[in-house]
């Protein structure tokens, strides 16, 4: 049975058995309560038992005085409806419970029940409920003859939690089952199919009389039990019987005609009475219970299952049904706790939400065709996860690029803070010249400042990415690139030796950094602040200082020590070591290059003539970037030169010195000469010796380097 709600169900009466929209969403309501007072019995007069309620209003019911027991509880309670005692079932019928009653022919359960003490009226309510209702159906199917409809009747008695058939003489138990599409229904149940108005009468009546009553002190004839009569409809079109399209209308309604909810002590029961009471209050308790919780919150527990009375009635309190609940009571002062109590029930139960539905049952052929319906809507549903990777896949996309442009950003982050440091050295540095107020030439940081053809950065980085491969030069670049970057006002120049780009150099030329540390650019390299520069001076101008007049290959191999200690050693007394700086002339600087060149040209060539002495020959980075110019440039010449070896040169040097370096050719037995710690690798010489004078080579070199000062001296002239 399939299921259609809300709007849908007012147009029930136009179906004529096409297709029927399965599973549609229900309609939420809340159940319908009313109160009906009943008239004072005879007896209640006879004790001279005072009315105490009053219905001053179609919705609301006051206490004329507080109660005994309680005097500040309310004494109003308002209802969707409430009856005064002179009011008729008919009247009950047509305002509390008639539209959910007839529901049941738009195929929509439905639920009437009778709550109240024992003798408020449930029962004789109760019974002109469920003819008032039989009698409008019976009235509707008459005006709908276009339809077929068909009528079953069962009944069933709740007796000590145990579930009875009415229309049965077996006075046997019926064991309650639970279906997935059924719920919860009673097995074995009889079931009689209407034949008319007057059938149906009959059969309430035999139920009437199957029920279980007994006299109560308070009831002469008081049902014990809780019965529940069912009448279920179906409905079909005429036009579309037997046809493909023949869907089936078919829904129930319930009048349940609760036992009293009294107290036993209230009641007098004892013995037999006294246990039925205590199995009645067990069921209502659970009732009462279901109420309860529903009226607060429908996603949690609610005990339908504590009682057999909620199991079967569980579709009718907060399932698929419209329920209207009528609730009984004495307006005798002396039934005023029990009235109270009774409204207490009521105001719970006007706030529990229902969700009725449409209740369609189809044909096999409606029933085939709707599952190809819904099949084809599922395998639509089933391609949907496709467009759902595809954009899964570009999120995924869009992340990592994100994450990579954060990682950018970060790196661009340290490069700027980076560049700012440096700047802010060099501007520093600036600023102490400028008030020291020193001369051009005796500037810590001289230059060899040799035109060079590309001054930009970039052409830099060309014209060293030229570089033979595996050979290692040094070169005198031209710094403008650098000195722009620190700003024009920046007239001194810089001694720079840039290591060649884009080749294993595997040590930093100047910088005094680990050899690990190669550059890769020369915009790194020209980025390197004056303290490389510094150190190059300094290592000079420590032997200056010291008044040696010349250097030999110990008093080198004193500086490098110095040299490689340069980072730890002088930056100490750095300051110092400015002043000192500042004192010396640019010639004189250039005399203190020229003398240790000239005795490293003489070590050299004694070296090579002793290749013993050759080995293990270290450096001082200063005169290394000096004496190398010719040296190793002519070293990568000879053609003996293993194609490993890495050379150096200085590019940067005014051609004419590079030309009249002469070549040291060795043979082609070869030897490394190494530094430890040194940035060059391996430097190659011959066991045999040079082929051509290392004496000359070394005046050769010396005289360029005259000329060279010649020439600086010039540029500086016109500076
Ligand atoms: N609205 C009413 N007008 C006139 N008489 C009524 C009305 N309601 C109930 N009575 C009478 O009150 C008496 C008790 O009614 P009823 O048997 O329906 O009570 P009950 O709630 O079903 O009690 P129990 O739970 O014991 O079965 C009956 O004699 C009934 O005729």
């Amino acid at each position: 049975m399939g299921a259609i709600g809300g709007d849908e169900m007012a147009q029930w009466d136009n179906v004529d058995g096409g297709e029927v929209v399965n599973g549609a969403a229900g309609k939420l309501e809340k159940i319908l309560v009313s109160v009906r007072l009943r008239p004072l019995s005879d007896k209640e007069i006879a004790r001279g038992d005072p009315s105490e309620w009053e219905c001053i209003s179609d919705t609301t019911v006051i206490a004329r005085s507080a109660f005994p027991d309680r005097p500040t509880a309310p004494t109003a309670y308002s209802f969707d409806r409430v009856f005064r005692s002179d009011c008729d079932t008919k009247e009950v019928y047509e305002q509390g419970a008639k539209e959910v009653a007839l529901s049941v022919v738009s195929g929509i359960n439905s639920s009437i029940f009778a709550y109240g003490q024992t003798s408020s009226g449930k029962t004789y309510t109760m019974t002109g409920i469920t003819e008032c209702t039989v009698s409008d159906i019976y009235d509707y199917i008459g005006r709908h003859g276009e339809r077929a409809f068909v009528l079953k009747f069962s009944a069933i008695e709740i007796y000590n939690e145990v579930v009875r058939d009415l229309l049965s003489s077996e006075n046997t138990s019926l064991r309650l089952w639970d279906d997935a599409e059924k719920g919860t229904y009673v097995e074995n149940l009889k079931e009689v199919i209407l034949r008319d108005w007057n059938h149906l009468k009959e059969l309430i009546s035999v139920c009437e009389a199957q029920r279980r009553t007994g006299e109560t002190y308070l009831n002469e004839n008081s049902s014990r039990s809780h019965q529940i009569l069912k009448l279920t409809i179906e409905s079909s079109a005429r036009e579309f019987l037997g046809k493909d399209k023949s869907t089936t209308l078919a829904a129930s309604v319930n009048f349940v005609d609760l036992a009293g909810s009294e107290r036993a002590s209230q009641a007098l029961s004892a013995g037999a009475r006294l246990k039925e009471g205590c199995h009645i209050n067990r069921s209502l308790l659970t009732l009462g219970t279901v109420i309860r919780k529903l009226s607060k919150v429908r996603n949690g527990h609610i005990p339908y299952r504590d009682s057999k009375l909620t199991r079967i009635l569980q579709p009718s309190l907060g399932g698929n049904a419209r329920t209207a609940i009528i609730c009984t009571m004495s307006p005798a002062r002396s039934y005023m706790e029990q009235s109270r109590n009774t409204l207490l029930f009521a105001s719970c139960a006007k706030e529990v939400v229902t969700n009725a539905q449409v209740n369609v049952v189809m044909s096999d052929k409606a029933l085939v065709k709707h599952l190809q319906r819904e099949l084809a809507r599922l395998e639509s549903e089933l391609r949907c996860p496709a467009s759902y990777s595809s954009l899964e896949a570009l999120v995924k996309e869009k992340d990592n690029h994100i994450r990579k442009m954060e990682k950018e950003i970060k790196e661009l982050k340290v490069q700027r803070d980076l560049a700012q440091s440096r700047l802010q050295d060099l501007l520093q540095v600036v600023g102490d010249n400028h008030v020291s107020k020193r001369p051009l030439a005796s500037g810590r940081n001289f230059t060899f400042d040799v035109p060079q053809p590309c001054e930009d950065r970039k052409s830099t980085t060309e014209s060293s990415s030229e570089v033979v491969d595996n050979v290692q030069n040094f070169r005198f670049q031209g710094r403008r690139a650098a000195q722009r970057e620190v700003g024009s006002q920046q007239s001194e120049n810089n001694v720079q030796f840039a290591t060649p780009l884009s080749h294993s150099v595997s040590s930093p030329p100047f910088s005094g950094m680990p050899p690990t540390t190669s550059r890769d650019n020369v915009s790194q390299i020209s980025n390197e602040d004056s303290d490389d520069v510094c150190k190059e001076v300094r290592c000079i101008e420590t032997n200056e200082t010291e008044g040696k007049n010349g250097l030999d290959s110990s008093a080198i191999r004193s500086n490098i020590l110095q040299d490689s200690n340069v980072g730890a050693s002088t930056h100490g007394n750095d300051d110092s070591r400015r002043d000192d700086v500042s004192t010396v002339t640019l010639e004189q600087h250039l005399e203190t290059v020229r003398k240790p060149f000239a005795n490293l040209v003489d070590d050299l060539g004694s070296s090579t003539r002793n290749p013993s002495s050759s080995r293990g020959i270290v450096r001082s980075r200063s005169c290394r970037s000096l004496m190398g110019s010719t040296l190793f440039e002519d070293l990568e010449k000879d053609d003996c030169t293993p194609p490993s070896r890495r050379f150096m040169d200085f590019p940067g040097r005014p051609e004419g010195g590079q030309r009249r370096g002469s070549a040291l050719n060795f043979d082609a037995e070869s030897e490394t000469l190494s530094r430890a710690g040194s940035m060059l690798s391996e430097i190659t010489t011959t066991r045999g010796g040079p082929k051509a004078n290392g004496s000359v080579a070394g005046d050769t070199e010396f005289t360029g380097i005259g000329e060279f000062v010649a020439e600086l001296k010039e540029s500086f002239s016109v500076c």
